[in-house]
């Protein structure tokens, strides 16, 4: 079983249909990466994923059970975090208090704690800081580190590497790494050399529906298919 399925999902934003067709099986452990040009409808997919569009055809399921209908509320109390592309931290909290707010009753269990200054040491150099203060890639580790601060089965994240540099897009596949061993990342990315280093899965989404998936290997040595789903030069 896996543990996401979208069955012909389809979602409208307003009177546009965006989401035509997804269907997509991700199993659990591992990156999952979901390519696409610009507008294809992966940022869509994700939020309709965690209800924060509701799909008007198709099903969601999460650890075999339907959870599209659901709110975000339960949709992420049943083990679902989502790291969206404007990260969703608040700039005049601290770093303390932003994770403080994305845990559910207020305190961090140690264990956990000690695993994101592990991932993420800047963090705890910057603990007191206020967030609008951290660098571009310090901001999306905080957010990263707000999804997995609770027990978490799935994290969706949404291109995390927009506008880093290469070495903090390093350190960012090497936490992402770590991370995939005990939870399911679902990474819409469009750095393919980033995304190609850590996907075990992928599918590819062109105008909200879902044109290729197959394993991030078999794609990743087909340059023909590539330039013709993303217009990556051969
Ligand atoms: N709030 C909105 N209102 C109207 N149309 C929207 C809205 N959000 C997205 N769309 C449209 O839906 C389509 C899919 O957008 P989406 O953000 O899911 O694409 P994407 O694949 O994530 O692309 P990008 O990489 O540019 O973020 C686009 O045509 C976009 O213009």
């Amino acid at each position: 079983m896996s543990l996401l399925s979208l069955e012909d999902v389809r979602t409208d934003i307003g009177q546009y249909a965006v989401l035509h067709c997804i269907s997509l099986e991700v199993p659990e452990g591992g990156v999952f990466v979901l390519l696409g040009r610009n507008g294809a409808g992966k940022t869509t997919t994700l939020r309709s994923i965690m209800g924060l569009w509701r799909p008007k055809a198709g099903a969601i399921r999460f650890q075999g059970e339907v959870i599209s209908g659901l709110h975000t509320a339960e949709i992420a109390r049943k083990g679902i975090a989502y790291v969206p592309e404007n990260m969703g931290i608040f700039g005049g909290l601290t770093v303390e208090e932003n994770l403080v707010l994305a845990t559910e009753k207020g305190k961090f269990d140690p264990d956990r704690l000690a695993r994101i200054y592990g991932l993420f040491p800047a963090l705890e150099q910057f603990w007191t800081k206020q967030a609008w203060s951290l660098s571009g890639g310090q901001k999306q580790m905080l957010a990263v580190a707000r999804a997995i601060v609770e027990p978490r089965a799935l994290i969706l994240i949404d291109e995390p590497t927009k506008g880093l540099a290469p070495s903090i897009v390093a350190a960012m596949a090497e936490a992402f790494r770590d991370i995939a061993r005990t939870t399911t990342i679902l990474l819409v990315e469009q750095n393919f050399h980033f995304a190609k280093s850590l996907g075990r899965d992928m599918a590819v989404i062109e105008d909200g529906r879902v044109v290729h998936s197959g394993t991030m290997a078999g794609f990743a040595a087909d340059a023909e298919l590539q330039n013709r789903l993303l217009g990556l030069a051969t």
